[in-house]
This record gives C-alpha cells, sequence and structure tokens, in this order.
C-alpha cells in the first residue's frame, strides 16, 4: 500500500477509534493522524493546556487516563451541518477510504457547482467566502461537513472558537496536508521529507529550528541587498508603463520577480538577475524559474480541489505539477549544489562562513542537497505566492485612498536610508500591512489536524479531527472592527502615542497563523515589504482607476484582475 494511503488510513482508524472508545485512553491515542515522517507526540512531555478559558462555565477536564465528559455537553454526531452531505456521506461510506483533507476540498467543489444552495449564492471568485458564511448563518458557529470519504472536517470562525483550538496545540501543532505536494516529494522525487509545510511532529520541529532563526538574521543582514532590488524594480516599472504611466496586465509578474529574488537572495545569496532592465530571455534561470513557480502554482490548486483522480491517474493537473515543480527542482539543485561543493572545499579549510540560508541547512546533520530542494520549494509556493498577494493589495489599497498614501508618504519621508531599526519603527507603514492583511489574507484559512479532545461551543470534538478556522470571515465582521470592510489602517494605531495596539489582534486576525506553526518568515515579509513600498511611494504616486480588485481567496490566493495601477512620478 502506498505511503500516503497508509496516511489516510491511520487518520481514518484514529477517528473512529477515538469515537468508538470515547478517547478513554490517552496513551492509545497519542498518535499524530498524519505523516509517515510524524513522530508521536508523548503525552508524558506533552504541556496540557486547558482548552476551554477560564471565564466559560463548561468546564473540561485536563488530560488524563479517564475522559469524564462534561454533562450537558453535545457528541460530536451532533453538531450540525448540511444534510445533503450527510446524505452523501452515507452513500459513499462504502467506498474505501481516500483521506480527511480531500473531504474539505470535495465538498466545496461539488458546492461550488451550485448543488447545495443553488441560486441563493453567487459563485464568483470569492465563492467559497459566501459559501462559508451561508454555513455559519445556516448552522450556526461550528459546523461539520461530513466527507463523501469518511474524514470529516468541522469549520469555524469565531475567535473564542479559534481561542480553544490554538491554545489546546501540543508541542507539534498539525496542519492538514496538501496531498499532491506530498505525493510529489515522497513517491514521485523519493525524497525524505515534504519539506516544512507538510511536515509534523519531531522533525518538523528540528527543520523549522534549523531554518528560523537564520533566516530572520540573514535577511537582516541582506538588508542593503534588500534595498537595491527594489531600486530595480522602480527601474522597471519605469521601463514596462505605457504613455499614461500605466502598467501592462503582467504586472503581477513583476512582483513575483520582485519576490523571487528577494528570496533568492535570502536563501542562495546569490542575485539571480530576475529583474534585469533589459528583460528575461527565454533559457535563462529566472524566466524558468517565474514561470514553474505561477505553473506549479496552479497545479497544485487543481489537484488539491475537487476529486483526487490524480491519485489514480495523470491527470493534466499532475502532469502539469510534476513537470513544473521538477523544472524548479533542476534549476534550484544547480545552486543548491554548488554551495554544498563550497562548503566541502571550505570545511577543510578555515572557519565557515554562513551567509545563506541553504548553507545553514547544508551544515546540519543528515541534511542532504535533496532535503533542501523540499525546504525551498515550501518556501518559494507559500512565501512567495503570499507575499505577492499582500504587495499587490498593498498597492492597490494604497491606490485606492489617497489619503492614506499621502500619509505613508510622510512617515517615509522622515527616513533617509532604512536601516534595520528604521524598518520596525515605522507605526504607520506597520498598520497599513496589518489592514491590508485583515482585508486581504494571503491564506484566508488555517487549517489543524486536532491534538486533543477539546469542547467548542458546547460540542465536544475529538482528536484527530480536520478543523477548518475560516479567519478571513473573523477579521471583516462589524462586531471585531468597526466599519470593518473599509480600509482603515489608523484602527491599529493608539489615538495619542502612534503605537500599534497589540490588543486588537487576538484571534479574530491571524493573517500569519498561530503559535508554533505560525509563518516562519512574518519578520522577513514585512521588512521586504517595507523596504519596497518606502522605495515606490517615495517615487511615486500610486494611481487605480478600474473596477474593484478582489482576492480570489484559494488555497494560494491572488487578486482576480491585472493590477493596471498608475505610477505617477512625483515632482
Ligand atoms: C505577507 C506574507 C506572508 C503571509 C501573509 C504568510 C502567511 C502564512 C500563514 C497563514 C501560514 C500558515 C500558518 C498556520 O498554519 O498557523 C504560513 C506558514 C508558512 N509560511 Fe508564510 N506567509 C508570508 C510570507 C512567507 C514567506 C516570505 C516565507 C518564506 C520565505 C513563508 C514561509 C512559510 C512557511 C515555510 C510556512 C510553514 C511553517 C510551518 O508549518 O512550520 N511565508 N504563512
Amino acid at each position: 500500500m502506498s505511503l500516503l494511503k497508509c496516511n489516510h488510513l491511520k487518520k481514518l482508524h484514529l477517528q473512529v477509534f477515538l469515537r468508538r472508545n470515547n478517547a478513554s485512553d490517552v496513551t492509545k491515542t497519542a498518535v499524530i493522524p498524519r505523516g509517515s515522517l510524524g513522530q508521536a507526540i508523548n503525552p508524558q512531555t506533552t504541556p496540557f493546556v486547558n482548552p476551554v478559558s477560564p471565564t466559560t462555565t463548561r468546564v473540561i477536564p485536563p488530560l488524563s487516563t479517564e475522559i469524564h465528559k462534561p454533562i450537558n455537553v453535545s457528541s460530536f454526531d451532533d453538531v450540525p451541518g448540511p444534510v445533503s452531505l450527510n446524505f452523501l456521506s452515507k452513500i459513499w461510506n462504502v467506498i474505501p477510504v481516500i483521506g480527511t483533507e480531500i473531504t474539505s476540498r470535495m465538498i466545496q467543489y461539488m458546492l461550488s457547482a451550485g448543488k447545495l444552495f443553488g441560486s441563493q449564492l453567487s459563485w464568483g471568485s470569492t465563492w467559497w467566502q459566501h459559501l462559508f458564511g451561508k454555513f455559519f448563518t445556516v448552522y450556526g458557529p461550528v459546523v461539520r461537513l461530513r466527507g463523501p470519504f469518511g474524514g470529516d472536517v468541522v469549520l469555524i470562525s469565531r475567535p473564542e472558537h479559534a481561542k480553544i483550538l490554538f491554545n489546546s496545540e501540543v508541542a507539534y501543532p498539525v496542519r492538514a496536508s496538501l496531498d499532491s505536494v506530498e505525493k510529489y516529494c515522497m513517491n514521485h522525487r523519493k525524497y525524505k521529507q515534504p519539506g516544512l509545510f507538510l511536515m509534523s511532529g519531531l522533525e518538523w520541529d528540528k527543520l523549522r529550528k534549523t531554518i528560523e532563526a537564520p533566516l530572520k538574521s540573514i535577511a537582516f543582514n541582506q538588508i542593503t541587498t534588500l534595498d537595491k532590488i527594489s531600486d530595480e524594480f522602480i527601474t522597471r516599472i519605469i521601463q514596462i508603463r505605457n504613455a499614461q504611466e500605466e502598467m501592462p496586465s503582467s504586472f503581477k509578474d513583476e512582483i513575483y520577480k520582485w519576490t523571487l529574488e528577494c528570496l533568492c537572495s535570502v536563501t542562495l545569496n546569490k542575485r539571480l538577475g530576475f529583474l534585469d532592465p533589459s528583460g528575461l530571455s527565454t533559457s535563462s534561470d529566472p524566466l524558468r524559474l517565474l514561470e514553474s513557480l505561477k505553473g506549479a502554482t496552479e497545479a497544485v490548486q487543481k489537484c488539491e480541489i475537487g476529486f483526487h483522480m490524480w491519485k489514480f491517474v495523470e491527470t493534466p493537473s499532475w502532469k502539469s505539477l510534476v513537470r513544473n515543480c521538477d523544472n524548479i527542482d533542476t534549476v534550484m539543485h544547480k545552486y543548491v549544489q554548488q554551495a554544498h561543493d563550497s562548503l566541502r572545499a571550505q570545511k577543510d579549510g578555515a572557519k565557515v562562513e554562513k551567509t545563506s540560508l541553504i548553507e545553514c541547512l547544508l551544515l546540519r546533520e543528515n541534511m542532504y542537497p535533496e532535503d533542501v530542494m523540499t525546504v525551498l520549494l515550501d518556501l518559494m509556493l507559500v512565501g512567495v505566492n503570499a507575499t505577492v498577494h499582500t504587495v499587490a493589495f498593498m498597492f492597490y489599497h494604497l491606490a485606492k485612498s489617497p489619503r492614506c498614501q499621502q500619509k505613508l508618504y510622510e512617515e517615509i519621508c522622515e527616513k533617509k536610508t532604512l536601516t534595520k531599526d528604521d524598518v520596525k519603527n515605522m507605526p504607520y507603514m506597520q498598520a497599513c500591512i496589518k489592514e491590508v492583511l485583515r482585508l486581504k489574507p494571503a491564506i484566508p484559512f488555517l487549517t489543524r489536524i486536532t491534538n486533543n479532545d477539546m469542547v467548542v461551543h458546547n460540542y465536544s470534538i475529538p482528536k484527530g479531527t480536520h478543523v477548518m478556522v475560516a479567519t478571513r470571515i473573523s477579521s471583516v465582521r462589524d462586531e471585531h472592527f468597526e466599519d470593518s470592510h473599509k480600509f482603515m489602517p489608523e484602527r491599529w494605531l493608539h489615538p495619542e502615542l502612534g503605537l500599534i495596539n497589540k490588543d486588537l489582534k487576538d484571534f479574530a486576525f491571524m493573517p500569519y497563523g498561530f503559535g508554533a506553526r505560525g509563518c516562519i518568515a512574518k519578520e522577513l515579509a514585512e521588512m521586504q515589504i517595507t523596504i519596497l513600498l518606502s522605495k515606490v511611494l517615495k517615487k511615486f504616486r500610486i494611481e487605480y482607476f478600474y473596477a474593484d480588485i478582489l482576492s480570489t481567496q484559494r488555497l494560494f490566493s491572488m487578486p482576480d484582475k491585472p493590477l493596471k495601477f498608475r505610477f505617477v512620478e512625483r515632482i
């Protein structure tokens, strides 16, 4: 049996086991429900956090060998959800298990065809947003989507429920997998690991620790290079704008190039020349990487949504995923191998100088160039797409709000050359970034496979359940943010002191996720965006005169329209 199938079976068996046994023996259930690489959590060493807030009257006892079900807590089977899916699950239960992760996407796929709510919903680019919103209106704040293939997904959005979920996290939180990327890494490439985003357990923890600190320090050491890359971006703007100072429809690609150049400079300590003023030749590494990343992103989205046919036959999406990821692999492998060889040469001589992330990784015991490749693929798929989305919407919201743009421009003008300290000390810039992430989060929902039994909204949710937190929904609710659909960076500022108000963000706003599993490169992303925006706004006023741009709100969200901004030079 394939490794993937094996994982899914493990997961399902765990759920069935938990339900049958009412999770009565914690030591038996201490297996993380996914990941061939994820080590089992040891309950003896795992810190317990009471999943229920102290102010809540319902009290669930700490995990012990005996779990006492609190009186009046409704069972998992009582969690409401769409009846037609319930019916479907009964039919499909006779079919062998395929996997929990696909359930939600399968359901979304069926619903996107309008089968459940018909014409009541408009299935535009933000259909899932309407769909999830509709679920919450119809079924309440906790919705159970019964999977046609056995795995269930619980959907939540309220901050108090997200708090219970995230506060119950143990040392190694588990995120739902991207089966297609996992299959590519483990089955197709035969790598030892599927990459940080998909790993879990002790191996994930070790790898994360290896990456996190160097990523931060290397990024800050590269501030001058990142500054230069932003200058090149400005040169490109001047080159490609038309007589009306407007960007071509392909402007998103320029943002991609800027992001990739920044990433390669931090990870490889190499300038690949994505923003070369003379353009990119068709056979160049940068163009190959750019096209392959876009192709891989599209292919992963297609593979993950809907019925996972690619698990059985080689569908066009699967072939495209393999082709594009292989291309990324071929290009990056060349640089990783070079770094590997140069480190081996240095090791025998003087002190090893670590100037790039891949060098830090390669110096780790049992870390080979192939393992580094999976890390790089992750950083590209997750990090580059999220940064491109955020930068695009920074430009958009500032263009739509000349008052905010002017205020940000004034703050930028107070600084001459940006230093490390300046980057962290620009309150209005930070407020604008937060506001863009609130309105247009690059990753609009978070997923976890619960590490503990928990009670959410008086429903018992067993350990091993796949939970989706629709964070974008909570970050645009008026009860959490006044005039929530308006772009108002000031909401993040203290009225007198001009400091970022940290209180606002708790669980209603999680653009970088949460806890140990949260984004690994928040500081890097914000530093890059701050440098870019400072440069661009010093030089240009940004304008936009076309239809509103929305986020596609997909797995890797993107703007749904061409970014035809005008960059008007300041006199
Ligand atoms: C504004 C830009 C970015 C946003 C909004 C963002 C957001 C996120 C979110 C929401 C998650 C999931 C967190 C969770 O499940 O709790 C995540 C994870 C991750 N991000 Fe980012 N990200 C950004 C930039 C980057 C960049 C630039 C990189 C890499 C260079 C990166 C690398 C990663 C990785 C590797 C993970 C997985 C971490 C793990 O599982 O341990 N991200 N990001």
